[in-house]
């Protein structure tokens, strides 16, 4: 059996259109739901198996990618959002009702990703925003109960799709990151 990843993977990875020009994100609410307007594409968008970011009923991984902060705005019903964890890094909103986060946002200055808010672009009611790049925190599916076996299946299918499997980050974010603290250490 074909391990199961997240739904909009599974069955192979969309690439963008190049062209995507932002869209609207829609909480999971038949009622009311909860929706975002995003300017312009995502960046970075990866899988990610860490215990934190939201994922569909069912799925191992999310899929998030970054925005700049000021592209994301809260259109309908955000009376219904609530931060999921305010001592996180990532302020994660979720709708109160469904739980889906519609975004995340760093708040701490120093951070080397301030300015960019976390979404989930399988939220996107339009089609054609960047595909995933890569796979982050993959040794973390563990913390959610994946057993230690399974893991050579689960990378070996990540690969098989085209996303190479990383325990924290990418290479090139990993290196922005160092990049950022050593010239915050400098100055
Ligand atoms: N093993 C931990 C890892 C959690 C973690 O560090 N997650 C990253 C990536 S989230 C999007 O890629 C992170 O930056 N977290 C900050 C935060 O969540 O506030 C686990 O699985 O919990
Ligand atoms: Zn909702
Ligand atoms: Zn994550």
């Amino acid at each position: 059996m074909t391990v199961a990843l997240h739904p909009s993977i599974d069955n192979g990875i969309k690439q963008g259109s190049g062209s995507f020009a932002g869209g609207t994100l829609v909480c999971k609410c038949s009622d009311h739901p909860v929706k975002v307007s995003v300017k312009g594409d995502v960046a970075h968008n990866h899988a990610c198996g860490c215990t934190k970011c939201w994922k569909p009923q069912g799925a191992t991984f999310s899929v998030v990618a970054v925005v700049p902060r000021q592209n994301v705005t809260v259109l309908e019903n955000g009376d219904k959002l609530q931060i999921v964890d305010p001592s996180a890094v990532i302020q994660r909103y979720a709708c109160r009702a469904c739980g889906t986060h519609m975004y995340g946002r760093i708040e701490n200055k120093n951070h080397p990703f301030y300015g960019l808010d976390f979404i989930h672009p399988e939220l996107f009611q339009e089609q054609g925003s960047q595909a995933p790049q890569f796979a982050a925190f993959v040794s973390s599916v563990i913390e959610s109960g994946v057993k230690p076996e399974q893991m050579a299946g689960i990378r070996s299918r990540l690969k098989e799709i085209g996303l190479e499997p990383y325990d924290c980050l990418s290479p090139a974010l990993m290196d922005a990151i160092a990049t950022h603290v050593a010239k915050a250490k400098a100055a």
